[in-house]
């Protein structure tokens, strides 16, 4: 029999970073479900609609998606593995339009603010946010918008059928976004992990922290990442979510057992394994300016 087509849930649609990012990890023989929100991804995993979730985490540019976190916590969906995606981004437009007669350029947040350079050289164009790099695309070919172009992937231009203006238009070419992969209880069976991710938090009292992060070095534990995020309503209680690398399992067991000891509400969220590619590890590739700036979205609303 053909195994199934696993069933994977977005924020976003198809030919989504996300969706990019989706690929990556289970190919492209998949069926994307496509969610409104972040929430509605978990909630389709919940309702049997999606076998698995992939979510954004963080982004080397923009930093940590922190109510993402929080989802994490309040769904408790294992993490079964996480996927690094490097954020190329393209100018894109209706075929036959020219670059000279656009106004507005439509992207989502974090795609914008990776252009900087670019916009800075063209400043009379308007930028209308979205929350989705592919919706923004689809938009232009359903719309027929011929003074609108959209920053995406190359996915979004071959789906919906637009012209890539002009390739690789992001300032920094080392920008990753790392994504998380969820899934069921059921159906999270991870071979030989070596990475986890865990949440707990400790008392407010000298050193409380400092402890626990010093049973990790004893044991030759590395900590790749640690994103603190208040819990509700408790002045200055934290929940310390932490991820850690390891070569050895029995290290990595005993680590969990001791500091155990020193936590509280203690969660493993996933214990999975760790993305690697050659290209993560490359030199950098020069910059096109020294200097970094952030675009001034109401000034060149203004104009
Ligand atoms: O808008 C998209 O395509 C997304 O999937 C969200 C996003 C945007 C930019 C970088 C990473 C994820």
């Amino acid at each position: 029999m053909k195994p199934k087509k696993p069933r994977v849930a977005i924020q976003g649609i198809r030919a989504s970073f996300h969706e990019e990012a989706a690929f990556r990890y289970f190919g492209e023989d998949i069926i994307t479900v496509e969610c409104n929100s972040f929430k509605q991804t978990f909630e389709s995993l919940k309702n049997g609609e999606a076998d698995y979730v992939v979510m954004a985490i963080e982004n080397s540019i923009a930093g940590s998606i922190l109510p993402n976190y929080s989802l994490l916590m309040s769904y408790s969906f294992p993490v079964v593995g996480e996927v690094y995606l490097p954020i190329q981004l393209h100018l894109m437009a209706l075929p036959g339009v020219r670059f000279d007669d656009v106004k507005y350029v439509t992207s989502h947040p974090i795609a914008i603010r990776q252009c900087v350079d670019f916009f800075d050289e063209y400043p009379h164009l308007k930028i209308v946010e979205s929350n989705d790099t592919a919706a923004c695309a689809k938009r232009i070919r359903d719309e027929k918008l011929t003074d609108t172009v959209a920053i995406a992937n190359t996915l979004a231009a071959k789906l919906y059928e637009l012209d890539v203006l002009e390739r690789r238009i992001e300032s920094n070419k080392k920008n990753f976004t790392r994504f998380l992969i969820l899934t069921t209880h059921e159906n999270a069976k991870v071979a030989s992990p070596d990475k986890a991710s865990l949440c707990f938090q400790v008392s407010n009292e000298v050193g409380a922290l400092a402890k626990v992060l010093n049973i990790f070095a004893e044991q030759g534990i590395n900590m790749s990442k640690i994103q603190s995020m208040p819990v509700l309503g408790k002045p200055n209680e934290y929940n310390f979510y932490v991820d850690v690398e390891w070569e050895e399992t029995r290290k990595y067991e005993l680590t969990i057992k001791q500091i155990l000891k020193y936590t509280h509400n203690f969660n493993i969220l996933g214990e999975y394994k760790r993305y690697f590619e050659e290209s993560l590890h490359e030199r950098p590739v020069p910059k096109r300016s020294a200097e970094k700036r952030y675009i001034d979205i109401k000034k060149i609303n203004n104009k």
